[in-house]
């Protein structure tokens, strides 16, 4: 799979659950370096697609779920730091849940600062908006420290200036994307190549660069 950088190869494959495909005779292929958006709507399969990714790199991928999924009664410090609970001891994982030690709490304290959760660190996921909320996953995504992130609708609850500066924290910090995005402006803005799902197959695949914002909303037509 890694001659020529390709990171994820589907060819010819049906992915789904159980017996009903929902992406049909797929045949695609990432490379290291890309930054990938999947646009298309809701229901075409980009989740689908995204799981499957992750599940075939899961060591070098850091994944942001569509859904935040925190622990609600854990501090927002704390939900960032499971980003990295599989890489250190139990030992250490308890002492940092009971007295947070100074190097993860230099860390986390400025990727807080970077999602602007300064004023949230230590507060319980309970007590977040919903944009807080997804800005701790993608904080917990982020301080996994991979070089794959697949993010699923990641900034889909922030404002379109705080979507396009922590995008742009996404790409900094790894060196190949894969986004479901449902913001047209922001795929052309960010990413490289643009993979449009309609009805479960790849119906347009292109470099970013090559398209413009009237072509992609085809993708969004009820026909
Ligand atoms: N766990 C599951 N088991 C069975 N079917 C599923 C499951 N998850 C999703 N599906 C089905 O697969 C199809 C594609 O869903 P998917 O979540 O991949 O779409 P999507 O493009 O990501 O949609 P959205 O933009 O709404 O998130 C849908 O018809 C959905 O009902």
């Amino acid at each position: 799979m890694s001659a020529d950088n390709c990171l994820f190869q589907f060819q010819q494959q049906d992915l789904g659950y159980g017996a009903s495909p929902v992406l049909h005779e797929l045949t695609l292929k990432i490379h290291q370096g890309e930054r990938v958006a999947l646009l298309g709507k809701s229901g075409t399969g980009k989740s689908t697609l995204l799981r499957s990714m992750r599940e075939l790199r899961a060591s070098e991928v850091a994944w942001c779920p569509q859904q935040p999924g925190l622990v609600p009664v854990l501090s927002a410090f704390h939900n960032i730091y499971m980003g990295r609970l599989a890489r250190y001891s139990a030992w250490y994982n308890l002492a940092n849940l009971i007295r947070p030690q100074a190097r993860p709490r230099a860390e986390i304290g400025e990727l807080a600062d970077q999602l602007g959760l300064q004023d949230q660190l230590w507060q319980p996921a309970e007590r977040l908006s919903g944009g807080q909320q997804s800005r701790v996953s993608l904080g917990r995504a982020l301080y996994q420290q991979k070089t794959i992130f697949i993010g699923d609708e990641p900034v889909s609850a922030l404002d379109e200036r705080q979507a396009d500066a922590l995008l742009q924290l996404l790409c900094a910090r790894h060196q190949t994307l894969v986004l479901a995005l449902h913001n047209i402006e922001q795929a052309l803005t960010h990413c490289t190549r643009i993979i449009g799902l309609r009805a479960g197959r790849v119906v347009l695949d292109a470099p970013a660069q090559s398209l413009n914002a009237g072509e992609l909303s085809d993708l969004y037509q009820t026909t």
